[in-house]
């Protein structure tokens, strides 16, 4: 099957100026993925990875300090095959934004505006995406579509304020889906709900998926809501992808130490003892590490780890990793530590490229 959208070798870095001192943020550094129709695709790590950073770029929302250095987000569906990092916002804004790809993020209230009842907030979205002639038919249209999701019409007449923010939730899961897009991007869109609203949001996110057969990008840091709601689900650390794989590799082999300690501090029930965390934090992306990004957090960090970027390492069952301790493991040839790599990331590739 073709990919909905195939994400290759993307860098997007951030280039800020204080002081007369320019800095390069390497949010993004190197990430390749593809997404299917038909699929809800996890996207984990902590806070700082670069998560948000990756879906400005897919969503098209690119403004300056941002920039795309390099790499292509090809999107094809029925009728278009584009590279969305060369189109303009403009373009972008006309042809893909609700129809194509949609977008919910944590906290509904910023799409939703909240001194207009709902209903003027769907008539908006569709008199600029589609046009609107008909009120009565488009009432008719709306309200058949929040009872599809479950909803009731009523909700059409409220003020977001009247709303629980679980309902809330819904309403702005309802509004991106008005046009059926190919792809819904999800942000932490359950972040803000407590456990029992969440899984609600999430079991009509779902369904919605199911449905319709379409692509979910669901971006959050908690990994329990991917191995509730995820097929796939890739973890990234510091601007890059550390492992990719189906759910239940993720949860039940991980490979990455990275994976493992962040499946290891998810709590179990029963348990009573405080789980360890990880010593130290994310790198600084103006400066990271050589080699691998996660070396000088991790627990089986070997000298090549240290100087070598690892390669992406594929195994069974759509798996990947990028890990010299896991190439190791696997028999496979682990190249020699750099030893004319200096600290601070001269061993990096990336570390001398400059903003084109
Ligand atoms: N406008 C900006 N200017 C400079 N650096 C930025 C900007 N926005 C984000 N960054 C940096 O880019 C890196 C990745 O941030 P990003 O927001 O993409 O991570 P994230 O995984 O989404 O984290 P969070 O969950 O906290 O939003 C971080 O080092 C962050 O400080």
């Amino acid at each position: 099957m073709e990919p909905l959208l195939s994400v290759t070798d993307l860098k997007a870095y951030y280039r800020t100026e204080a002081y007369g001192v320019s800095r390069t943020v390497r949010a993004v550094d190197g990430v390749s993925f593809d997404l299917y129709p038909n699929e809800i695709y996890g996207l984990a790590g902590e806070s700082s990875c670069g998560k948000t950073t990756l879906i400005k770029v897919i969503s098209g929302n690119i403004k300056n300090p941002l920039r795309v250095v390099d790499g292509q987000v090809r999107f094809t569906a029925p009728g278009i095959d584009r590279d969305l990092a060369t189109m303009t916002t403009d373009e972008l804004r006309k042809t893909m934004r609700w129809k194509r790809i949609s977008y919910v993020m944590q906290g509904s209230m910023s799409v939703l505006n909240p001194v207009r009842r709902i209903v003027h907030t769907f008539a908006d979205i569709v008199a600029t995406h589609r046009g609107l002639r008909d009120r009565a038919a488009f009432r008719k249209e709306m309200s058949d579509h929040l009872a599809r999701l479950g909803l009731p019409s009523e909700v059409l007449r409220s003020f977001p304020h009247q709303l629980s923010g679980g309902m809330r939730q819904r309403v702005a899961i309802a509004l991106a889906t008005i046009f059926q897009p190919n792809l819904i991007i999800a942000d932490e869109p359950t972040t803000a709900l407590d456990v029992v609203v969440q899984r609600g949001v999430l079991q009509l996110l779902k369904q919605i998926q199911a449905d319709s057969g379409n692509t979910v990008l669901l971006v959050t840091h908690d990994m329990a809501v991917h191995a509730n709601v995820a097929d796939r689900v890739m973890i990234m650390y510091a601007g890059r992808i550390m492992e990719e794989g189906l759910t239940e590799t993720i949860f039940q082999a991980p490979r990455h130490p990275y994976t493992k300690h962040l499946i290891g501090s998810l709590p179990k029930i029963g348990e009573r003892t405080a789980r360890q965390g990880l010593p130290g934090s994310p790198p600084n992306l103006s400066d990271p590490p050589a080699g691998c990004r996660f070396h000088p957090r991790c627990p089986a960090a070997m000298d090549v780890c240290r100087t070598v970027v690892p390669e992406t390492l594929h195994l069974v069952n759509r798996h990947r990793v990028a890990c010299h301790a896991v190439a190791l493991e696997e028999g496979l040839p682990v190249p020699e530590p750099d030893l004319t790599a200096a600290g601070g990331g001269a061993a990096d590739p990336n570390r001398t490229e400059d903003l084109r």
